[in-house]
């Protein structure tokens, strides 16, 4: 563990009573850096947060915030270092958004919870920055519930804290405003040097946001590293037990079952243009066989998600004889044939071939 870790814990253990959830959780971040838990669900990562939160008590262990034992904190010294975004609702009766986003700071308000001009400043700032003033003035417990989580953020924000935790933040946003929701998180990491953890189900953000990833599940936790090193091929099929359909760590794409049974179709494809094709078989339950693909292809991960035989080639080199054979041979096995190319590259000669071969033996030609 990095003696310079700004948040570091040392066999942290976390659960609830006498129950282990989560044990021996060594991280250690830097200032500014963002890391993610990701896990299947009841893995416990809520139940990390909570620890790290100090909502729940540890079990075992320690958190160190800049080298101090986080348990030794005041509670005034951890709001105004961490603000804390968990999933269950605010009760909040009887308040406008503009009420609870200004609850925020009262870490910084004297006894009686006067609020200042600067104050005001600050709230107002915050909810421009994750667009909650439309709404201000409505009842909290009336928002939608991606409006109530933007409610929420801008809260945090306004308690300008160093750390930042969030659990299932993006869960309730809309595509707009999961982009601009992590926009605002690496802006505040990069000006403010905002430190976040948080959980995500989203993967593919998680790959993109994240400086460091915790994966969760079981008593100890499966592995802490970069994305680079937490996305490599068949990690996240293990980890989240994946066994119905497919995951690809490479291309972050997630498919359904493939057909099961004999090919009837034969896709030649290539460029990109046979995956939506790919998905409509898949849709039908029509089991097909595809090719000749370059192994670097859009297609290719897709294929070998869905089709029953994809015929390949290694990219960057010349399509040999003997591929094309085989894909002659596994073609003529089907009923149909489906052509995505619109026409052939100078690589593709192979795939043109296959083409005529099929006019050639009759083969019915299907156009989706
Ligand atoms: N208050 C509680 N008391 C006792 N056990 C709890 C409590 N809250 C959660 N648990 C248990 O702790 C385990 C981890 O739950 P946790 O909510 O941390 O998982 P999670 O990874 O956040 O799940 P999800 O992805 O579904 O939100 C689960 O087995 C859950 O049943």
């Amino acid at each position: 563990m990095s003696e310079k870790g700004y948040l570091q814990t040392k066999k942290l253990c976390v659960g609830y009573q006498k129950h282990i959830v989560v044990d021996n959780i060594e991280i250690s971040l830097e200032q500014g850096e963002i890391l993610t838990l990701i896990g299947p669900n009841g893995a416990g990562k809520s139940t990390v947060l909570k620890s790290i939160a100090r909502q729940l008590e540890t079990l075992g262990g320690s958190i160190y915030l800049d080298q101090k034992e986080l348990s030794r904190l005041s509670g005034q010294q951890l709001s105004q270092s961490m603000a804390v975004v968990m999933t269950q609702k605010l009760r909040a009766e009887k308040m406008t958004c503009e009420d609870v986003v200004a609850t925020g700071r009262y870490p910084y308000t004297g006894r009686f919870g006067i609020l200042s001009s600067s104050d005001w400043k600050v709230i107002k700032e915050a909810m421009e920055l994750v667009q909650v003033t439309q709404i201000k003035d409505l009842d909290f417990n009336k928002v939608s519930d991606g409006q109530r989580q933007r409610v929420m953020l801008a809260r945090a924000i306004c308690q300008e804290p160093q750390i930042l935790i969030l659990d299932e933040p993006t869960s309730y946003l809309d595509v707009k405003y999961k982009l601009e929701f992590l926009s605002i998180l690496q802006e505040m990491k990069h000006q403010k040097k905002l430190t976040v953890i948080m959980s995500l189900h989203e993967l593919d953000l998680a790959e993109r946001i994240s400086d460091q990833i915790l994966c969760v599940n079981g008593t100890t936790p499966e592995r802490f590293g970069t994305p680079q090193e937490i996305f490599i091929k068949g990690y996240i099929s293990k980890l989240f037990g994946i066994s119905s359909g497919s995951f690809d760590e490479k291309t972050m794409n997630a498919e359904l079952p493939k057909p099961c049974g004999k090919p009837s179709v034969f896709v030649i494809a290539g460029d990109g243009t046979g995956r939506n094709i790919y998905r409509k078989l898949q849709r039908k339950n029509i089991p097909f066989a595809t090719g000749i693909l370059f192994e670097n292809d859009l297609d290719y991960p897709v294929a070998k998600a869905l089709a029953a035989n994809v015929i390949a080639s290694k990219s960057f080199e010349p399509i040999k004889g003997t591929t094309l054979e085989a894909a002659k041979a596994t073609l003529s096995e089907c009923d149909h044939v489906i052509c995505c190319r619109p026409n052939f590259g100078t690589f593709e000669k192979a795939n043109e071939e296959l083409l005529f071969y099929a006019k050639q033996l009759g083969i019915n030609l299907l156009t989706w």
